[in-house]
């Protein structure tokens, strides 16, 4: 009898001399050595379906703010987590297995460790960005899917958080945790039903300019923008770099990873001073925020802006709603937060500050365990959690007073309209225009509220990155032996000095960070750090 297993590996064989990681960002490389990736991810994500008796896996295609050629794919868990680790290792070694018969064998043996009855129903929801190898990869998991014997469901174009909250909404229909309807129509309404509630009739003032790195955002926020209140009543949005015709064109000189990298707009922006911008990544769940000030100087409004923003403004619903005594709120952050956030939140805020190593499941896991945890990478990926416990708290407390009352309501339509399963930039988006309006904001007194301390980002390609090993939530390297020291002595010599070297996860380098008092100082920092990662590199 014909194996579909064997057939499907033999279908879309994998090239040879390469080795694929399911890292950080899941699968991620050049889209042409992608095929025979996609189809295995398709059998996975139908194991890891039956694993979890029939429930919805997503599985995302993309690769977000890289190069257009490139491509990749995400797993997702039923509640729009990211895949769980375990999974992680298994789809690395799927990935890897040379024949068909090896990766038919695979399948059987992971069927045969997790007890999964291959007979059971399986789903598989789809979504994809709008790169160009995309449909092809698209039909390459369904192959995959269809040689599982699971059922695929396939969304066409959506951002990666779109398709987080369609697994989520799957999954928890019919359920008292219920999370929305899940079709994109759902989507809109559900966010933009819950932007309405938390302005509560506060005015935005002035435009937000929307630049969506020529990427699937663009549409989608062209669609979202339909739902929302007239511009008169609620916000304009002008969506800029939304040509997803020109698949080429995206991330090229615009998006979020542009901006914060570059640390300036990108050059097609026409906004004048003072004008609210904000940039998207190539799968819309980056979100940065910048503007220009009269004298045409560029200011960044990033990830660690928008996470103490938020976390101020939750922190004062809260307490207004009286719920201060039960619920405490917390920040998490990577090394890379600039130190002025942090300690921004520690000593204004007074709120706690976690580090967790860098990427988003670290740092959701952290948060996971706060009653309202905040957050974002510096880069711009991030949202706030509300435990369980809190949602209860939360629906069940009564106010003492009308204006107790107002801020409960705002801090419901908060948590419905910041998307539970993910990060999602344009649930963020709404969010800080929520809060700007509230406090009545611009950019200029969202900057003031404390001052970043001149950064510099270095990235050091060394013989082998694996051989740097780190603790401390990677701000402290323990291998190469005594490499810590001579960073620790020149981190010395500067005013608030301090840095940290750490292998990245997505991209064969080491990558440096320093801060200290002034730019000179910072960019010193990291050139000295540099140097000795390199000379420790290739040793
Ligand atoms: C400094 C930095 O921005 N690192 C990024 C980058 O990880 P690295 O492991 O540093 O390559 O890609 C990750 C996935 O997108 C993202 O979560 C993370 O913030
Ligand atoms: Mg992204």
């Amino acid at each position: 009898m014909a194996d579909p297993i064997a057939e499907v590996a033999k279908k879309h064989p994998a090239p040879e001399g390469i080795v694929y990681a399911y890292g950080t960002a899941g699968f991620r490389t050049k889209a042409e050595v992608l095929d025979s990736v996609m189809a295995r991810c398709g059998l996975i994500a139908a194991l890891r379906s039956r694993a979890l008796g029939g429930k919805s896996i997503g599985v995302m295609i993309t690769a977000s703010h890289n190069p257009p050629e490139d491509n990749g794919v995400k797993l997702v868990e039923p509640l729009g987590n990211m895949l769980a680790e375990e999974w992680e290792v298994l789809s690395t070694e799927m990935a890897n297995k040379a024949t068909p018969e090896d990766v038919s064998a695979f399948y059987r043996e992971i069927a045969e460790r997790f007890n999964i009855k291959l007979s059971t129903p399986a789903h598989v929801v789809i979504g994809r960005d709008t790169r160009a190898s995309g449909a092809r990869l698209l039909s390459c998991v369904l192959d995959g899917v269809k040689a599982a014997g699971a059922e695929p469901k396939d969304y066409g174009f959506l951002t990666t958080p779109q398709l987080h909250y369609m697994v989520r909404c799957l999954n928890t229909q019919d359920t008292s945790d219920a999370y929305g309807t899940p079709t994109e129509p759902g989507y809109y309404e559900k966010f933009s039903e819950a932007f309405k509630r938390a302005l509560g009739g506060k005015k935005i003032s002035g435009s937000l300019t929307v630049d969506c790195a020529n990427g699937v955002g663009g549409p989608k926020l062209t669609e979202l923008v339909k739902y929302l209140p007239p511009k008169d009543q609620g916000l304009e949005i002008f969506v800029v770099n939304d040509n997803v015709i020109k698949p080429e064109s995206l991330n090229v000189e615009c998006g979020a990873d542009f901006v914060k990298t570059n640390q300036r707009a990108p050059p097609s922006s026409k906004s004048g001073p003072n004008d609210r911008c904000c940039s998207l990544d190539g799968d819309a769940d980056r979100l940065v925020y910048y503007f220009k000030d009269s004298n045409n100087m560029f200011h960044l409004l990033d990830g660690d802006r928008i996470a103490t923003l938020v976390a101020s403004f939750l922190g004062d619903l809260v307490r207004h709603s009286g719920l201060s005594d039960i619920l405490k709120l917390g920040v998490v952050q990577t090394a890379y937060a600039n130190g002025a956030a942090t300690n921004y939140v520690e000593q204004n805020l007074k709120l706690t500050v976690d580090c967790t190593p860098t990427g988003v499941k670290h740092l959701h896991h952290a948060a996971a365990k706060l009653d309202i945890g905040v957050y974002f990478e510096a880069n711009g990926h991030g949202t706030v959690i509300f435990s369980a416990a809190t949602l209860e708290a939360i629906a069940k407390h009564e106010p003492r007073s009308p204006a107790q009352k107002e801020s409960l309501d705002v801090l419901k339509a908060c948590i419905d309209l910041i998307n539970q399963s993910v990060g999602d930039a344009l649930s963020d988006m709404l969010l800080v225009e929520v809060v700007l309006a509230h406090k009545n904001w611009g950019p200029q007194e969202w900057l003031a509220t404390y001052n970043d301390l001149p950064n510099r980002l270095l990235k050091v390609v060394v013989s082998d990155r694996n051989q740097f090993k780190t603790t401390d939530a990677e701000r402290k390297l323990v291998k190469p032996d005594g490499i810590q020291k001579q960073i620790d002595a020149e981190v010395q010599k500067v005013r608030q000095g301090r840095s940290f070297a750490r292998a990245s996860g997505t991209e064969d380098a080491v990558r440096v960070y320093a801060e200290a008092a002034t730019r000179a100082e910072a960019d010193d920092l990291a050139r000295k750090v540099a140097e000795i990662v390199k000379a420790a590199g290739s040793a």
